[in-house]
């Protein structure tokens, strides 16, 4: 396909989108099926436009003075990747498969200076979240919000249960040309995506992943899971265990031994996690499907940790998933908070004297992070914080050097906020708070 029909068929995938509120994924896949002569590559180019436009839908609609999808998408082409009005013309030239051309009210705002807009259209997210940045992030709210824009890498975690990280580097390596180590966690490899329109790295079709030497998983994450301070012989409580992606990593730190204890409130979500455990080769894992008080009671006051992997907004993956940032609403923010603190409250029984708890969040939200610890620890004289970068340091899953980009990272607490602007990772909260009495 030449360019100009790949941009048309942005148009109509986003215009869908628009309308109605398909997931991205499903919107293209249907596309794709429907188009059987797109080669895989030009659906890469299509979905990563689609995506673009999306994650930068507030700030270019405000530049065309239109939010049309026609208009994010030719305005997502000049304004994010950077395609001056003439070469947009020679992509259109002669191709009958071509959207028509660019009219001049279309061509001004191609070209449109918006740097006196609010931030919240500069910086892509919802109106009402401006005060949340701005307490996030001060004067670095702009540059932050603007990476949670950008387009993220794919991570992969190395199971060192099954295989040491040099011989996973090197199979892996031998397959993702562009693969390279973690600056943060010392079992991470990186794929960057650093092209627009390029093909996302195919992580799951390599060997290595069909052998369960590696799993994919944002590296923010992987350094979440260190905070728990896991070592051989532990007891751990996953308290959110949906899909299982930090009880893997948890159950990799114990190396086989001790004991996870996997347990989600909605069991349905702990079906995908049976099929993992199998393929990384996990034998420490007890999965508890079934109601808390039936399953969970024998664990009160025995846990070493309880990891807390909160559910919550997910504002810190918006680089991954740009249509949701835009159906956020404060309804579902205040439902989550709620969440969370039934969560601290409830997990929290499952420390033992000296034990952990090790509240995650995939968000950069303060509401949803600091302000959750601050009213948990007002109820919970119990529990004090630990520097989490002490926690993650007893793991001895850091990389080296990592301790230093971590350090610009904490807050109160001792809790750290990543974020993509920070560790070029996805957005995580983790806090460590320790029983002491
Ligand atoms: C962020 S997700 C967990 C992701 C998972 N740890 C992983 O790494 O794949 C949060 C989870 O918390 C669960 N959850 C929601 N409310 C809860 C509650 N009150 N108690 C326990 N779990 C809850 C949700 O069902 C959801 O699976």
């Amino acid at each position: 396909m030449r360019d100009a029909a790949k941009i048309a068929a942005a148009i109509e995938i986003l215009d869908n989108q628009l309308r109605q509120h398909t997931p991205v994924k499903d919107a293209v896949r249907d596309w794709g099926k429907a188009n059987r002569y797109a080669g895989s590559g030009d659906r890469a180019w299509i979905t990563g436009l689609v995506l673009d436009a999306l994650r930068h839908q507030s700030s270019v609609g405000h530049a065309m003075q239109d939010e049309s999808a026609r208009a994010l998408a030719f305005g997502t082409v000049a304004r994010v990747w950077g395609v001056s009005v003439e070469e947009i013309d020679a992509m259109m030239e002669g191709d009958p498969h071509a959207p028509e051309t660019l009219t001049n009210a279309e061509r001004s705002g191609l070209e449109r200076d918006i740097s006196d807009a609010p931030l919240y259209i500069r910086g892509d997210f919802p109106e009402w979240l401006e005060p949340s940045f701005q307490r996030a992030f001060g004067e670095k709210a702009e540059e932050e919000a603007h990476e949670l824009c950008s387009r993220a890498p794919v991570d992969l975690r190395v199971n060192e249960v099954q295989v040491g990280f040099d011989k996973a580097f090197k199979e892996v390596s031998s397959k993702l040309k562009t693969a390279e180590p973690s600056e943060l966690a010392a079992m991470a490899i990186r794929i960057p995506q650093r092209d627009p329109r390029g093909k996302s790295a195919a992580a799951e079709s390599i060997p290595a992943y069909g052998k369960g030497w590696v799993e994919v998983q944002d590296i923010g994450s992987q350094v979440a899971a260190l905070a728990s301070g896991a070592r051989e012989g532990m007891q751990i409580l996953d308290y959110c265990a949906g899909a299982g992606g930090k009880t893997l990593a948890l159950s990799a730190l114990l190396n086989n031994t001790g004991q996870i204890h996997a347990w989600d409130i909605d069991w349905r979500r702990l079906r995908a996690i049976w099929p993992r455990l199998k393929r990384a080769g996990a034998h420490n894992v007890q999965v508890h499907d079934a109601e808390e008080d039936k399953c969970l009671g024998e664990l009160k006051s025995k846990m070493d940790v309880v990891f807390c992997d909160a559910p919550c907004t997910g504002t810190g993956t918006w680089r991954r998933r740009p249509d949701a940032k835009w159906r956020l609403r404060e309804r579902a923010l205040e439902t989550r908070m709620g969440e969370q603190d039934t969560v601290l409250e409830r997990a929290q029984a499952y420390v033992k004297q000296g034990g952990r708890l090790v509240y995650v969040t995939c968000s950069v939200l303060p509401e949803e992070n600091e302000d959750r610890i601050t009213a948990f620890l007002a109820k919970a004289e119990n529990f004090k914080p630990v520097p989490a970068i002490k926690a993650m340091r007893a793991s001895g899953g850091l990389a080296k050097g990592a301790e230093e980009i971590l350090a610009k990272c904490e807050g109160l607490h001792g809790a750290l906020q990543l974020s993509p602007a920070r560790t070029d990772t996805d957005g995580f909260y983790i806090c460590v708070l320790e029983r002491v009495g």
